[in-house]
């Protein structure tokens, strides 16, 4: 008989449960503000309509808004989960071809101990593949995956909901195909190291890539097109008992991000979780634009805040048709070889 240790209590798995189902409720998603100072925390209850979750980096975490309320607790009055980013960036991976880790693991449970004890519910941990003629190498693959099961255990043991982000990037003029299949591979080495680390997968989040082809692919493709190859990916690879699939934005324009997202959740055919978005980029450049960095300037950038996460909130129900007016929807938030 293989003998098994227990990993979690089942109090602990109920609440990690719990915390990731609230994350993922119909119509909501994430705010990722873990790049940008503040992001204009906005405190228009309607925010809460579309935002169930808001990725705050450690300096933010601690800090208090101008009425001297912590970040952490006007989330949580809004009924808004608050999330920390705990990686500590990406660094080369030694003998590949210029491939890479995420490190962040030493001192990691004492770090989720003490954001658990602040109020935080969630984490999240980015690695990134890169797509090349070669690559992404079998090294590069399994070392992420692994990083990500040892993050996502670590989170779990300390009470923290862990977002699994191995994020493919779109730099290259690979087409859809190949992106599929890449996703395909690096979501199935991601799950094989979930498993083999026994992490509990009711409570986790996955965040990867929408299936896009290369940002300088000549081949055009359509959000339909988007949505099969991802739908596809996914049902290949991520296993039913994930609750909630939270894509990251990529590069993609505002308007494309949530007319993709939106025709992936019309998309016919099996998705046993909740397909919706943790986006950084394509929430956050119609609100910094119009923000600019001023204070006579933060009503209209909080107007652009919630017609996005409108848009989104729609999107996530299969429902967004385009058309919400933002000040840079359709710009490009593409940003070669990002690895923030
Ligand atoms: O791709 P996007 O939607 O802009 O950002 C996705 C994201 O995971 O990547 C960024 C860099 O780590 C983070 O700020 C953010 O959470």
């Amino acid at each position: 008989m293989p003998e098994f240790y227990q990993y979690l209590s089942a109090a602990q798995e109920q609440e990690l449960a719990s915390i990731a189902q609230q994350i993922v409720q119909p119509g909501k998603g994430i705010l990722a503000a873990d790049e940008s100072t503040g992001t204009i925390v906005c405190n228009d209850r309607k925010i809460s309509d579309h935002i169930s979750g808001v990725i705050l980096y450690h300096e933010t975490f601690f800090q208090k808004a101008d009425d001297g309320q912590s970040f952490v607790n006007k989330l949580k009055n809004l009924g808004i989960v608050p999330g920390i980013k705990v990686d500590k960036g990406v660094v080369p991976l030694a003998g590949t071809d210029d491939e890479c880790t995420t490190q962040g693991l030493d001192g990691l449970a004492e770090r989720c101990a003490e954001y658990k004890k602040e109020g935080a519910g969630f984490a999240k941990w980015r690695c990134v593949l890169k797509i090349k003629s070669h690559g992404p190498s079998h090294q590069a693959m399994i070392e992420n995956a692994n990083v990500l099961a040892r993050y996502a255990s670590i989170c779990q043991q300390n009470g923290l909901v862990p977002i699994v982000e191995p994020e493919v990037l779109p730099d290259g003029d690979h087409d859809l195909e190949t992106a599929r299949q890449v996703t395909e591979q690096v979501l199935s080495y991601t799950y094989k190291a979930l498993m083999e680390h026994h992490v509990y997968l009711e409570g986790t989040l996955l965040k990867p890539n929408m299936v896009t082809a290369g940002q300088s692919c000549t081949k055009s493709y359509t959000a339909k097109d988007v949505a099969k190859a991802t739908v596809t990916a996914l049902q290949r690879t991520v296993p039913a008992a994930v609750p909630g699939v939270t894509f990251l934005s990529g590069g993609q324009s505002e308007e494309d991000a949530s007319l993709n997202l939106s025709a992936i959740n019309q998309f016919p055919g099996k998705k046993p979780w909740a397909l919706t978005f943790s986006y950084g980029r394509a929430l956050q450049s119609s609100v910094l634009k119009a923000w600019a960095g001023k204070k006579e300037n933060i009503s209209s950038a909080q107007v652009e805040l919630l017609n996005r996460a409108e848009a989104n909130g729609k999107a996530a129900l299969g429902t967004y048709g385009g058309g919400v007016k933002s000040s840079a929807a359709s710009d490009s938030n593409f940003v070669a070889q990002h690895a923030y």
